[in-house]
């Protein structure tokens, strides 16, 4: 018999390659997919793929990851409903979450279920959002999960907060010191470079990591607003702030002195320093170009930042070490609960930031002030300043359900904006 090559052999070519479907979980909210690669076809097919299939299961959002590390096996989540849709307020912890000072501290919920936590400890953090997007949420859902640690001064907060200090004031008690001037800014960052300076020296050849024990702490900066130090002050400010900093995120991290930094406008004419940052936080933003600024390339197709509800503020993409993108939202924190957070976990070491007064020496400050750092350090809390007057703040309940999909370019629309 006869065949007909020229009928068979092209439609044989163009079948598709179809993945295999290990198993499907439906569970709360989300639906798991494990998709296994035929011969020949890679785990990034098999990923490019996913967007048109979340959209074709009208999915809100979905997350993929390499099925337990394997090379061929996809594991898929679809999220079928927002199940971060309704506000929550945060809670004072009553302890740390665990035994390591800065990790897993607690700022909301995962729309595939779970607590979200973020390690604070080893890393810098970049939180960026637009006006209203609720950077204060994670601001102070990160204070609150340190705070237990805080009065025993294994962990010291720091921060700069150059609009006058108005966010980081509600908190004084909390922080060693809040520097709302450019001079006490750079002040600030010096005395975090001589400890991390200092630091280095005592453990070099011994350890490689600083394990914050009380009196000796992980010292972290918290910067509201890091384009009014970097970018929008005077010329000078600007320019030995960026130098500072960089320097700080550079040589900080395994010795104990970390940044988190909270930035409207993620813009690389803004936030020079982005890739220093070793963590990041992408809540609502303007535009994909601001997506993929601060979580990375291609972030805008499977981290949607620029497609958040403005109804739903407080909710952010993240992307994992692994490469795995979450949407997540933080608690919402009023102000009377960050008042009683701090009156409950004050800080027992006060930072004077005026360079001109001489290091203590009373061993107060273990860890810098046997070299000296420009600041005074006392043992006791700083007494309280009446806060600014700032915005008033209440929960906004969502206007209307989301319909959007994280994956079909229609997103949020109509309805949400
Ligand atoms: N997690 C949240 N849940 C519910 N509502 C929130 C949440 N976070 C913030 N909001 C609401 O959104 C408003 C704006 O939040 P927030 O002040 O934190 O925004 P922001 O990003 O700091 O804005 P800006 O940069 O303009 O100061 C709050 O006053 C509050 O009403």
């Amino acid at each position: 018999m006869v065949r007909d090559q020229s009928t068979k052999e092209p439609r044989r070519r163009t079948e598709p390659l179809v993945p295999r479907l290990r198993s499907v979980r439906a569970s709360g909210s989300t639906v798991t997919l494990v998709v296994r690669a035929r011969p020949g076809q890679t785990l990034d097919q098999l990923e490019a793929g996913v967007p048109g299939l979340a959209a074709t299961m009208d999915a809100l959002s979905f997350r993929c990851s390499a099925h337990r590390g394997s090379t061929s096996t996809l594991l898929v989540e679809l999220v079928m409903h927002d199940a971060l849709r309704d506000p929550r307020d945060g809670t004072i912890p009553d302890a740390p979450t665990t035994d390591q000072p800065g990790r897993l501290v607690r700022l909301g919920r995962r729309d595939v279920g779970g607590t979200w936590t973020l390690t604070v400890a080893g890393r810098h953090t970049l939180v960026a959002g637009c006006s209203g997007a609720g950077k204060g949420s994670v601001l102070w859902g990160l204070v609150a999960g340190l705070a237990p640690l805080v009065p025993s001064d294994t962990v010291r907060l720091w921060g700069i907060d150059l609009k006058h200090g108005v966010e980081l004031r509600m908190g004084r008690a909390l922080f060693a010191t809040v520097a709302d001037t450019g001079p006490d800014a750079i002040a600030v960052l010096t005395a975090l470079l001589d400890v991390a300076e200092t630091r280095g020296r005592a453990m070099a050849g011994q350890v490689r990591a600083h394990t914050p024990t009380p009196g000796d702490p992980l010292h972290v900066l918290v910067v509201d607003e890091l384009a009014d130090l970097v970018a929008y002050s005077d010329r000078e400010t600007r320019m030995e702030a960026t130098r500072l900093l960089a320097r700080l995120l550079t040589k900080g991290r395994a010795l104990g002195v970390v940044v988190a930094a909270f930035v409207q406008d993620p813009r690389k004419d803004v936030v020079t320093m982005r890739n220093l940052f070793t963590q990041r936080v992408a809540l609502r933003l303007l535009s994909d170009q601001e997506t993929a600024m601060v979580l990375g390339d291609g972030a805008a197709r499977t981290a949607p930042a620029h497609r958040i509800s403005p109804t739903a503020p407080g909710t952010a993409w993240v992307v994992d070490d692994e490469g795995a993108s979450d949407r997540v939202r933080a608690d919402y924190w009023p102000d009377p609960v960050i008042r009683d957070l701090a009156a409950r976990y004050p800080c027992r070491v006060h930072v004077d930031p005026t360079p001109t007064v001489p290091a203590d020496e009373d061993g107060s400050d273990r860890s810098s002030a046997q070299h000296g750092p420009r600041l005074h350090a006392v043992p006791a809390a700083p007494p309280e300043r009446a806060p600014r007057p700032r915005r008033p703040r209440s929960p906004r309940a969502p206007r209307t359900r989301a319909t959007a999909t994280a994956t079909t370019g229609s997103a949020e629309t109509s309805a949400e904006r």
